[in-house]
């Protein structure tokens, strides 16, 4: 895992542990004798640590953190390093993040090919830096620039690193050979003031102010989550406390935080998006497919979306096409496009010369002839049947065989489409606004106006919800998305139902149709672009909200029509009745099919709509809520708030189970279905049956094989009454008092469907098992 060699007088320390050089324990390992051995070696002068492949390490291995800790701890490896009476230097080229930054805060130097990148993300796997970090950057740069990078986790170019002063030197060529001549450079300097431990924090006399501003702004643009807190908290502690005694708050704040529920729901996004993009269907996978060539695009329509989608594929470099149906339109979406490419220039989301190009890769036009060529067209005109069928036929008629089209509607049957290639046609619905959403899919909007119907204000609703991390509460989304499009969306499900709304209409398509939405339309309240929806704002177009008596007027106005006398619904109602109808959808979405992983649901969520990542998404809150008490409350408030008419028959199923136990997806910690089963043998032995996935080495991401089946022994009578998922362990509850046995799955391997030392508590008493879980008639040894 490090390989160790000695070049001429210089011995090197080289990580190795692909793909990214993670600091796995066999690494940390490596490097503290690496360290010991080159100290001994009266042949070697100095040391260089650098990592092999393509990266320094880019950080701890975050599968271990789920896992009880081993030695040698990363800071122990630290101190060896930068108590070596031999200069050490850091030698850095791709991503030198977390834990591999601060093993090279330990090193006396620190040099970097121009291409590489540091930073600390531990932030947002819900961390800190727990390795001295948080005490050593401070020392280096200041408490601004630590502050900033320690709480907002972004990467730093090498140019800026070495302008802060965490870089001591920027070469080209090869690294390892300037590295070699670098560290012999500074063989025989003083290396007492390279020790960043004894240095003081620059700026100090600042540190109150400096750090009570980082709190605010903190709380403010991270509400709700606790990492970027404690990273203020254990920053100041570097100016207020002596080094040994900022290393131990470090460290106390990095077990609290790592025991969270927060914690793991981050490290769960991080594993959970990258298993995302092993996508498969049943005609394939990322494994089959081959991406076909996109180099030139066209969008048609050119109002919010269109505009917003130009922007995203220009901003890749890709050259756009911009089809409207008059020039006054045409000019207003070139407007548009401009100012956005030189908002998102001001606030360094594109660089100026990507921005620049930009203007070359833009084509307007009138004529559909101009698309012949092109190898993906993406529709976003209004949200119309009729209108649309029209586009595809054109399209259908105009553009090469091969080309893709694409339709950005996010309700309408695309099968609809009608054209001699349907192979060729596909929804492509992005998320507004469509240059900054990461998310491209097609999925289901909640129905988040039924609350307001009954009682609750809009502006309280986007409060609770904004409270909870949500960047933009239900109601300054629909502003923002357009009431204009809702409101077209409703008349093509109603028609293409056969039947039309009515200022009566309760029910559409066997669901409950709220109508407010209606009624703002008809006052041309059509959200931001108008200036005016559920909040007004300060210009048409405008992005600052402000909640208007007038909306609530209609609001109330609508309610009276309809009888409906208005009620008091609590923070908690509002959260719940938000998240679990989402919850309740998602397994839907997972019954019917339409995607395979609870990971693709919460990753949508994530990136489609900013949830918040310290919660996970949908699916993985509710596998920490407990899937029994999320199954009551929506069974609670579909019968007393019908979301629908039909019954909701897949969730009672889901929880009803003779031994209670309540079916969780994979990802969720536990596969359990009605196949959950107990009996009990002659020789006083329970056999618990049960169906589940495992993958202890990651905890919280799960991969296919997704289930294997197993019995587990346990001794004297017990009955399940609930399964749980805890903070670390998997937990089978018994019914009879303090009784519990604890799963505690340590070594799961996937290819041999092996699990290893299964520890089992009942009552007072722990016993080991190794358990050997095989296919589906397969049984446990003891
Ligand atoms: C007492 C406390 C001690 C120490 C505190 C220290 C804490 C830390 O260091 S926390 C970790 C900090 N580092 C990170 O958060 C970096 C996370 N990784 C990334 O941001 C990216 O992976 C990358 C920029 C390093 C590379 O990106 P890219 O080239 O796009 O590759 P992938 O993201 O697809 O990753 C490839 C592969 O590697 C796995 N992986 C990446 N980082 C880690 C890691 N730190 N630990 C374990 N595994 C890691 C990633 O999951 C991919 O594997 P799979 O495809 O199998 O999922």
């Amino acid at each position: 895992m490090v390989d160790y060699s000695v070049k001429g007088q210089v011995a090197l320390l080289e990580v190795n542990n692909p793909p990214v050089n993670a600091l796995s324990t066999a690494v940390r390992t490596g490097l503290r004798d690496g360290i010991a051995k080159a100290s001994k070696d009266p042949k070697v002068k100095a040391i260089i640590i650098c990592g092999k492949g393509q990266t320094f390490p880019a950080g701890a291995d975050i599968r271990e953190f789920g896992q009880p800790p081993r030695a040698p701890w990363l800071i122990e490896v630290g101190d060896s390093i930068e108590a070596s009476l031999k200069p050490v230097v850091a030698a850095i080229h791709g991503t030198c993040l977390g834990g591999g930054l601060e093993v090279s805060l330990f090193c006396h130097y620190r040099i970097a090919v121009k291409s590489a990148r540091v930073g600390f993300p531990e932030v947002n796997l819900g961390l800190l830096p727990g390795a001295a970090g948080t005490q050593r950057l401070p020392r280096l740069v200041g408490l601004p620039v630590a502050l900033d990078m320690i709480t907002s986790g972004r990467h730093v170019t090498a140019l800026d690193a070495k302008k802060y002063g965490i870089l001591d030197e920027l070469v080209a060529g090869d690294l390892i050979n300037a590295a070699i001549k670098y560290a012999m450079s500074v063989v025989g300097k003083p290396l007492m003031e390279r020790r960043l431990r004894y240095k003081q924090v620059p700026g100090a006399d600042k540190a109150r102010e400096v750090c009570e501003a980082a709190m605010a702004q903190v709380k403010r643009k991270y509400k709700g989550y606790e990492a970027p807190v404690e990273c203020v908290r254990a920053v100041r502690a570097s100016v207020d406390l002596p080094y040994a005694d900022g290393i131990r708050m470090e460290s106390e704040l990095f077990k609290q935080l790592n025991a969270s529920g927060q914690a793991r729901a981050q490290q769960y996004a991080f594993f959970a998006e990258r298993t995302v993009s092993r996508w498969s269907m049943p005609n394939g996978s990322y494994r089959t497919a081959k991406a076909l060539p996109v180099k030139t695009t066209a969008v048609l329509g050119a109002g919010t979306m269109g505009t917003g989608i130009a922007v995203c594929l220009l901003s890749a470099g890709l050259p756009v096409i911009l089809l409207e149906q008059n020039e006054k339109l045409l000019q207003n979406g070139l407007r548009t496009i401009k100012a956005l490419m030189e908002g998102s220039v001001k606030l360094g989301k594109v660089p100026m010369e990507v921005a620049q190009k930009a203007t070359t890769l833009l084509k307007p036009t009138l004529n559909y002839e101009d698309l012949k060529d092109v190898d993906l067209v993406i529709e976003a005109v209004f949200e119309n049947l009729k209108l649309k069928r029209e586009v595809f036929g054109k399209l259908d008629k105009i553009c090469k065989p091969s080309a893709l089209l694409c339709s950005n509607t996010s309700t309408l049957d695309i099968d609809l489409a009608a054209t001699s290639r349907p192979d060729k046609v596909a929804g492509m619905h992005f998320f507004a606004p469509a240059y900054h959403m990461r998310l491209l899919e097609n999925i289901y909007g909640t129905k988040t106006s039924f609350m307001v119907e009954e009682g609750a204000n809009p502006y309280e609703i986007d409060q609770i919800m904004e409270d909870l991390g949500m960047p933009m509460g239900p109601f300054k989304v629909r502003d923002l998305s357009g009431i204009d499009i809702g409101w077209r969306i409703t008349q093509e499900v109603a028609k293409s139902l056969g039947t039309t709304i009515t200022k009566e209409t309760k029910y559409l398509g066997g669901e409950r149709y709220c109508g407010i939405g209606d009624d703002l339309y008809e006052k041309g309240r059509h959200g931001r672009k108008t200036g005016l929806g559920f909040y007004k704002y300060e210009k048409k177009g405008g992005k600052i909200s402000t909640p208007d008596p007038d909306a609530l007027d209609i609001i109330e106005a609508y309610r009276q029509r309809r009888g409906i006398v208005k009620c008091k619904i609590s923070s908690q109602e509002v959260i719940e009745r938000q998240m679990y109808s989402s919850i309740n959808e998602g397994f839907k979405i997972l019954e019917e099919g339409i995607c395979t992983r609870p990971e693709d649901i919460d990753i949508s969520w994530l990136y489609g709509f900013t949830f918040p990542k310290y919660l996970g998404g949908p699916m993985f809150y509710a596998s920490r809520i407990g899937l029994q008490k999320v199954y009551e409350r929506i069974c609670y408030y579909h019968e007393n708030f019908p979301l629908k008419q039909r019954d909701c028959k897949d969730l009672r199923r889901r929880g009803s189970s003779t031994s209670g136990v309540y079916t969780m997806y994979p990802a969720l910690g536990v596969v359990i279905n009605s196949y959950c089963d107990m009996t009990t043998d002659g020789g006083g032995w329970t056999w618990v049956f049960w169906e589940v996935a495992v993958d202890a080495a990651t905890r919280c991401c799960w991969r296919s094989p997704p289930f294997f089946y197993g019995y587990v022994e346990v001794y004297g009578y017990v009955e399940v009454c609930r399964l749980c998922r805890g903070n670390d362990n998997l937990h089978l509850l018994l019914s009879n008092g303090e009784s519990e046995m604890r799963f505690d799955m340590e070594d799961f391997n996937n290819n041999t469907r092996y699990l290893q030392y299964t520890t089992f508590t009942v009552g007072n008493e722990t016993s080991r098992y190794l358990a050997t879980l095989s296919g589906p008639s397969g049984n446990v040894g003891t």
